[in-house]
């Protein structure tokens, strides 16, 4: 007899070895009309991708707890079905059927099914707590290093437990908007630790919030954008700050590379009720008419700072985008300052934990635009500690750890 749950198991055993064994995003897998999830009720898709993206928050102390049992290394659907149940238990999810529905999964592979004895011998060991006393998932060396050095080995052990977490979901609210029940920040932001589908929570419909981490929808309120204000959004897509921009009264422009993203910005504006003007180009290439008061740019980067929410990203990124990216993030700020008026102001951000692609961009653009001022506003409930000495603000995802943590940003306010 098929066990419960057995159709989301064996889904997010696939997902896990499309991310661990192919090296794919998981936002790519889960796209593909193809892919693991093909077929599947939407219950068991969110399902399965709930549960691998929790063995990707613990595939190092899964198989530390697994290590001592196996003398060597059974195949890649073995050892992921093995690293589900150990999460799942770790989770507090009930062992037993964690453990029958690993044994289950191997034994429905023509080449896995030899294994099924050792996975049922060796998940019977597994203690009820399984990852007491083990540390948090270690960041990849490549990342691990250079955030050492920028915030030493405590700063990152304590980003790594939050990374651990699942993370709460976090609504950005229009003033009046009917929303869910949830615990507003003290940056505004409503926090809801128990998300469910999105789309079934109170006010969806009526589009008086979108989804947005905490300290993403920062920047907009350092960009303090003004009602009836000419302001940019420079790679815009989706959109979450495109929506506070407009909601704000500001007349938008948004500009972004990527049509199917732009797809999702106009969707969002749609359900919120808001306009801007959409333009889908290389910001490298393009060329406004007339100056704006305001440009908000939110660059492309490594996204190391977003790891709780895409824990695949340790595993399938090396790092060898970096210099490309930190080059491409200059051209882009320099760009995004050519197309401000005298007096106007730019806000730089990158969701990023690596300074090259935060303190050091700001550091560069210092010294390339000798007029160039950083400005500094009071935002509600953003800590002082928060400010770096030159300005801007350091984010990171072990602020507000006790409340869930937050994304990893860098931003900065610049005045011509
Ligand atoms: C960090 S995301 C933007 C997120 C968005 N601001 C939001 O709040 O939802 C970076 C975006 O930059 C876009 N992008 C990358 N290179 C670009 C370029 N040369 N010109 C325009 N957009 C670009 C990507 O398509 C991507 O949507």
């Amino acid at each position: 007899m098929a066990s419960e749950g057995l159709a989301a198991r064996m889904a997010a055993v696939g997902l896990l070895g499309a991310v661990l064994g192919e090296g794919r995003l998981m936002a790519q897998v889960l796209a593909d009309p193809q892919g693991p999830l093909a077929g599947l009720p939407p219950g068991d898709r969110a399902r399965a991708q709930r549960l691998a993206l929790a063995v990707l928050r613990h595939v190092e102390p899964a198989d530390q707890v697994l290590a001592p049992h196996l003398r060597k290394s059974p195949p890649r659907l073995v050892r992921d079905a093995m690293r589900l149940a150990v999460v799942e238990i770790a989770l507090g999810g009930a062992a037993h059927g964690a453990v029958n529905a690993a044994v289950e999964i191997v034994r429905r592979g023509k080449r896995t099914a030899p294994f099924a004895g050792l996975v049922n011998a060796v998940l019977r060991k597994v203690p009820a707590d399984p990852f007491a006393g083990l540390p948090p998932q270690r960041m990849p060396r490549w990342l691990r290093q250079p955030l050492v050095h920028a915030y030493g080995r405590d700063g990152v052990t304590a980003m790594e437990a939050v990374q651990a977490m699942t993370p709460p979901l976090d609504l950005t609210l229009r003033a009046g908007a009917e929303a869910p029940e949830g615990a507003v920040l003290p940056t505004g932001t409503l926090r809801l630790e128990e998300k469910g589908q999105v789309s079934a929570l109170p006010g969806y419909a009526a589009g008086g919030w979108w989804v947005q981490d905490a300290a993403a929808a920062l920047a907009v309120g350092l960009l303090a954008p003004q009602a009836g204000e000419r302001v940019l959004d420079l790679c815009a897509a989706p959109g979450g700050k495109t929506l506070q921009l407009a909601a704000a009264g500001a007349a938008v422009t948004a500009v972004d590379l990527s049509e199917p993203r732009m797809a999702r910005l106009r969707e969002n504006l749609s359900r919120c009720g808001l306009a801007a003007d959409l333009i889908t180009a290389d910001a490298l290439e393009w060329q406004p008419d007339q100056a704006f008061d305001a440009v908000l740019l939110d660059a492309p980067c490594s996204a190391t700072g977003t790891i709780r929410r895409h824990p695949d990203l340790p595993f399938v990124k090396d790092g060898s985008e970096l210099p490309a990216l930190v080059e491409l993030q200059a051209r882009l700020l320099d760009r995004a300052l050519g197309m401000v008026r005298p007096g106007g102001r730019v806000v730089f951000c990158t969701c990023s934990l690596l300074p090259d692609e935060g303190e050091g961009q700001l550091a560069a653009a210092l010294a390339r635009h000798p007029g160039l001022r950083v400005e500094r506003v009071a935002l509600p409930g953003v800590d002082e500690a928060w400010w770096t000495a030159e300005g801007g603000l350091r984010l990171r995802p072990d602020l507000w750890a006790d409340r869930g943590g937050m994304d990893g940003f860098f931003m900065v306010r610049l005045g011509l």
